[in-house]
């Protein structure tokens, strides 16, 4: 914990809410049901949009639920303290969340017909998206400028680990018909496409003109983030805790361009191209 990190197998975590204990435990012993579905990301690629998604085409555009009930009680992560104790003994179909590597998801995944929603997220904007959001936490070690957060970032010296390392892992799921691969730029750019995509693979349907209003983090102010520094929403702010059209939240996903330079920005081509040459570009939309 000394260097700001929780580490476990190698990957650090946040100090707050994550415990060897429980990430042990939660890896061993969590049973999926079939009737599960796993929220699945690498930090800062559009979560908390996608539960929004997914929580609003459970209860059939209905914004009830996710005005009355805090985003991380309607879909606790696995790996959490808080969330594992929510979800341990829970019975019925339920959303989980997750950030975790594949090495490090509770075994149970592999033998369970869980539907698995995996978003990625151009890794440049997921870079400087967490460079802003840790540099105003409390719980994880803060960088001190863009130029060392890259480094750690391609390092893999970051929260969950490496983005390179996430996406290989996971993608050995791809073609597995309980897992659904997205991207936050594809969502963004059709987003009534790919909502009707995920009501298709959930087995759920939904008029898009039910989808209404949506929550998040807001209930969280001033606990866990220096809001005078900043917000979840880095470009939006309270604008984008109540509009209503799910599409009218998404950000310009050039942004990172305003905050590499342009020897990073080839830097990161280089390192994207030879790190990410096995898997098809196809996979990859903002490239
Ligand atoms: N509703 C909605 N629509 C579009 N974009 C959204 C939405 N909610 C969150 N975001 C953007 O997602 C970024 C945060 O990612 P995560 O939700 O994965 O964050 S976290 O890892 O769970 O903390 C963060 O991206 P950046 O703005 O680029 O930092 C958020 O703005």
């Amino acid at each position: 914990m000394s260097d700001g990190y929780m580490w476990f197998e190698g990957v650090p975590f946040p100090t707050m809410d994550f415990t060897p204990e429980v990430l042990r435990e939660a890896q061993e012993s969590f049973a999926f049901k079939d009737e599960n579905v796993l929220i699945l990301t690498y930090p800062k690629s559009g979560t908390n949009w996608l539960i929004e998604i997914v929580c609003l085409i459970f209860s059939k555009g209905d914004p009830k639920w996710i005005q009355s009930v805090p985003i991380w009680d309607r879909s606790p992560w696995v790996e959490t303290e808080d969330g594992y104790n929510a979800l341990k003994d829970k019975e019925g179909p339920f959303l989980i969340s997750t950030h975790l590597p594949i090495q490090l998801i509770p075994k149970s995944l592999f033998n369970s017909k869980a539907k698995v929603i995996y978003l990625i997220r151009n890794p440049r904007v997921v870079l400087v998206s967490g460079y802003f959001f840790w540099s105003i936490s409390t719980f994880v070690k803060k960088p001190e400028s863009l130029e060392q957060y890259f480094e750690w970032f391609i390092k893999g010296n970051v929260v969950y680990g490496s983005w390179f390392d996430h996406i290989h892992g996971w993608m050995s799921m791809k073609g597995k018909e309980n897992f659904l691969i997205l991207s936050y730029e594809e969502l963004k750019q059709d987003t009534r496409s790919i909502v009707e995509k995920i009501c298709q693979f959930l087995g759920k349907k939904l008029e898009p003109e039910e989808l209404n209003s949506m929550s998040n983090y807001s209930l969280l102010r001033g606990q866990t983030l220096d809001e005078k520094k900043g917000s979840i929403m880095r470009k939006g702010s309270k604008k984008m805790l109540c509009l209503p059209n799910i599409s009218e939240y998404a950000l310009p996903s050039g942004d990172w361009k305003n905050h590499f330079t342009v020897a990073q920005a080839e830097a990161f081509d280089k390192i994207f191209q030879d790190k990410m040459a096995d898997l098809p570009r196809e996979l990859f939309p903002w490239q």
